[in-house]
């Protein structure tokens, strides 16, 4: 998917959603465990619920990994129902991958060519060589780790490299990569303080925000200093969407909760807020 289309998406729905598709077998509605493939029972339903109110769809591979091939076969089977049935919806494998390039090349064909997601999140730590093979991809994207949302991002992230902090130069210097114009960047809405410096050095750039909902990042805060002039932002929640209930009425409630997201999206865009 082109930038262009992602937008326009986003202007269309009003809203810059992003659903975490994180399926855990523990916290879904009992009755699903009966079905043959009960994490894609969960995801259709989540889908079939929930694709008004969103622009992306973002499976954290962890949670499919976790139960073996089981896991990547739903994982491909919610791939193929998004790409067959919403091509207008951008994916996001979020895989954390990154490696020497040889093998990042691996990685890219993997999640762009095989599964045929539209984007991947990718750790920067190893350098250049091991992004480029990602970012070679005509019209997908790769979503560099910039600030993420937990704590152990004060660890390194923050830290200073001489006399700038590492997240600022994992964003200045990898705006020099070949192909950067299908970057984007991973940063935590638990970082809403720091979204001011971020688009000084990317003002343009798409950002993947995570950490609303669960992990209580504030969606007002991150947008006050995070939205461009082509609005840039996609802000993920897992857990506060797909678990707002346990019970038989779990889409309805997902519903619910996507649609009060959608709608106070569009307060923001429309200046209300
Ligand atoms: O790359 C990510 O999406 C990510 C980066 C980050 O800094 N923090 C973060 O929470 N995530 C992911 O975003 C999702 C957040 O889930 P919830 O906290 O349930 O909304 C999980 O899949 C995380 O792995």
């Amino acid at each position: 998917m082109t930038t262009a289309n992602l937008i326009s998406e986003i202007k269309k729905k009003q809203s810059f959603l992003c659903v975490g598709l994180d399926v855990d077998l523990d916290k879904i509605p009992e009755f699903l465990l009966k079905e043959e493939d009960p994490i894609f029972s969960f995801n259709k339903a989540i889908i079939d619920a929930t694709h008004q109110y969103t622009v992306a769809y973002k499976p954290n591979t962890a949670f499919y990994e976790a139960y073996g091939l089981k896991g990547w076969k739903a994982l491909e089977k919610t791939i193929n129902y998004l790409n067959e049935n919403h091509p207008e919806i951008f994916t996001i494998a979020d895989a954390k991958r990154g490696d020497i390039g040889n093998t990042s090349s691996r990685y890219a064909k993997a999640f762009y060519e095989d599964l045929g997601f539209d984007s991947i999140t990718v750790a920067p730590y190893m350098g250049k060589d091991s992004v480029e093979p990602f970012l070679a991809f005509e019209n997908k994207h790769t979503i560099l780790l910039a600030l993420t949302s937990n704590e152990g991002a004060f660890d390194f992230q923050t830290k200073k490299i001489g006399e700038e902090e590492l997240y600022k130069q994992v964003l200045k210097t990898s705006k020099d990569w070949n192909n950067s114009e299908n970057l984007m960047y991973v940063v935590g809405a638990t970082k809403a303080e720091y979204f001011a410096e971020i688009r000084k050095i990317v003002p343009d750039s798409f950002l993947l925000v995570p950490g609303v909902g669960a992990q209580g990042g504030s969606l007002k805060e991150v947008c006050k200093y995070g939205l461009s002039s082509n609005i840039g932002l996609l802000v993920n929640s897992s857990r506060g969407i797909i678990y707002a209930s346990k019970n038989n009425d779990f889409a309805e409630a997902a519903a619910r909760e996507a649609k009060n997201m959608q709608l106070e999206m569009k307060a923001i865009l429309n200046g209300i807020h």
